[in-house]
């Protein structure tokens, strides 16, 4: 300070705004002689050592750092002050004030008298040690996601709102059957088959419209025909640089879907015939109804009940009571129309539900029906061969009968008159009733 006082007063100002400079840079600027010892430092390398700046010009690093721990920081000054080659490299210091791990981004210049001797070095140095902390933190995140990403038992993938895909990972690569480098940058439809690419689609375009998370079920079907299905969810999301996104992660419930299929089959389906069951039956035939009253059309039921069912099971056995009951349920099957409904609806009953067909017709379809049963012969254990015959009851929709159960009760009345009047027959009327045709 007091060569200081001996200078000019513009000199001193601009030393001093120099100085000023030096000390707000934000970096830790210093100047060493040949023998290491400080000629200059700036406030922040004052900060870092907790010492007044007599107490740093003319010493050495030992004073400051662990030399043990911070070898890098010798060997660089002497290989600036021995090569005169400037050196800019990562310093790693341990400051003996604080005992804390300091990494540094550091430049050292040698510094040269006017014939050009080197007579020390310069250095600034920036402390990187945050910057380094979080560049290893994200290192670690990236190769974790990395990680999860290859071995996630999920289809991962992100798309741009031109349907482009910006990532595939590794499982998404295997499905498409192309490596990733050959998805990555390309439009879904150059990637899948068009249909395919566009039934995907309609779930991302809800994604990109509404801004919002999407979920459900999609197929895929690939180049055989075989269908995937899988639960997705897509998550919009805009990058860095602003672009509309998307990432979706789907996962096979192939295996779900089938069994869910299976489960839904079982459940309509009456286990001895593969008829449809009773609850099935009910189900259909009520939102069959309501249809054809909205139409203002004639629906049309027919019941039937094996005769004397009882006697056949007590004669041959209850597995023989099952095969008439299969073979029955397969005479009658191909006699259906694909829009009629045959299902087994108790043990020896059948249910036929005929949309859009009067009672005339559902009566020839009955009469078919039962000529099709006194045809049959199961063949019995004992060599011998069952002939069965059934007793029918046939009801259809009107003003006074709108509702399945009354239709049922109709068709059922009917049934029982058919047994009544000697079995092996159809009924159309009840006992009391006007003929058809005054109806
Ligand atoms: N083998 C077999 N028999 C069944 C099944 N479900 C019901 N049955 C039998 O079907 C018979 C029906 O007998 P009933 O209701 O008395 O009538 P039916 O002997 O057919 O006499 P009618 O109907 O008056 O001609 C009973 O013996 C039941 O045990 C089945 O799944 N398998």
């Amino acid at each position: 300070m007091s060569n200081d006082a001996a200078l000019p007063t513009a000199l001193l100002h601009e030393l001093l705004a120099l100085r000023n400079v030096l000390d707000e840079t934000g970096a830790y600027i210093f100047c060493k002689d040949l023998q290491g010892r400080y000629t200059y430092v700036n406030q922040l390398v004052l900060d870092l050592f907790g010492r007044s700046r007599e107490q740093v010009l003319g010493h050495e690093d030992s004073e400051f750092f662990d030399l043990e721990r911070s070898s890098q920081l010798r060997e660089h000054d002497q290989q600036v002050m021995r090569t005169g080659e400037p050196i800019e490299q990562e310093e790693l210091n341990y400051v003996r004030e604080t005992g804390e791990q300091r990494i540094y981004w550091t430049v050292k210049k040698p510094v040269r008298d006017p014939e050009g001797h080197i007579v020390g070095l310069c250095g600034i140095s920036t402390d990187i040690t945050e910057r380094k902390r979080i560049e290893a933190q994200l290192a670690e995140q990236h190769q974790l996601l990395q990680t999860v990403l290859a071995h996630v038992d999920a289809h991962i993938y992100m798309k741009d709102d031109q349907r482009r895909f910006q990532y595939v990972n590794a499982k998404t690569a295997a499905l498409f059957q192309r490596p990733a480098a050959d998805i990555i940058g390309r439009r879904d439809i150059e990637v899948l088959k068009a249909e395919t690419a566009d039934a995907l689609w309609d779930m991302d375009r809800q994604v990109f419209e509404s801004g919002r998370p999407q979920s459900g079920e999609e197929t895929i079907i690939d180049a055989e025909g075989r269908s995937s299905h899988y639960w997705t969810v897509k998550v919009p999301l805009k990058t860095e640089a602003g672009h509309r996104v998307l990432i979706g992660f789907s996962s096979d419930i192939t295996e779900l879907v089938r069994l869910r299929e299976q489960l839904r089959q079982q459940s309509v389906t009456d286990s001895l015939t593969g008829l449809a069951n009773r609850r099935h039956f009910v189900t259909t035939a009520e939102t069959e109804l309501s249809r054809t009253q909205r139409h203002q059309r004639r629906i049309s039921l027919v019941l039937l009940d094996i005769d004397q069912f009882k006697a056949i099971n007590d004669r041959h056995g209850h597995s023989v009571g099952d095969d008439a009951l299969r073979a029955l349920a397969e005479a009658l099957r191909p006699l259906v129309r694909r829009e009629d409904l045959l299902a087994r609806v108790g043990g020896e009953e059948f249910a036929v539900l005929l949309p859009d067909t009067p009672l005339d017709a559902a009566a020839l379809k009955a009469e078919q029906l039962r000529a099709a049963v006194q045809a049959l012969r199961i063949p019995t254990p004992q060599g011998s061969q069952l002939q069965l015959s059934i007793s029918l009851g046939v009801a259809q929709t009107g003003p006074s009968c709108d509702a399945l159960t009354t239709l049922y009760a109709t068709a059922d009345r009917r049934l029982y008159r058919a047994k009544h009047l000697g079995r092996n027959q159809v009924c159309v009327e009840d006992a009391s009733e006007p003929p058809a045709e005054f109806r």
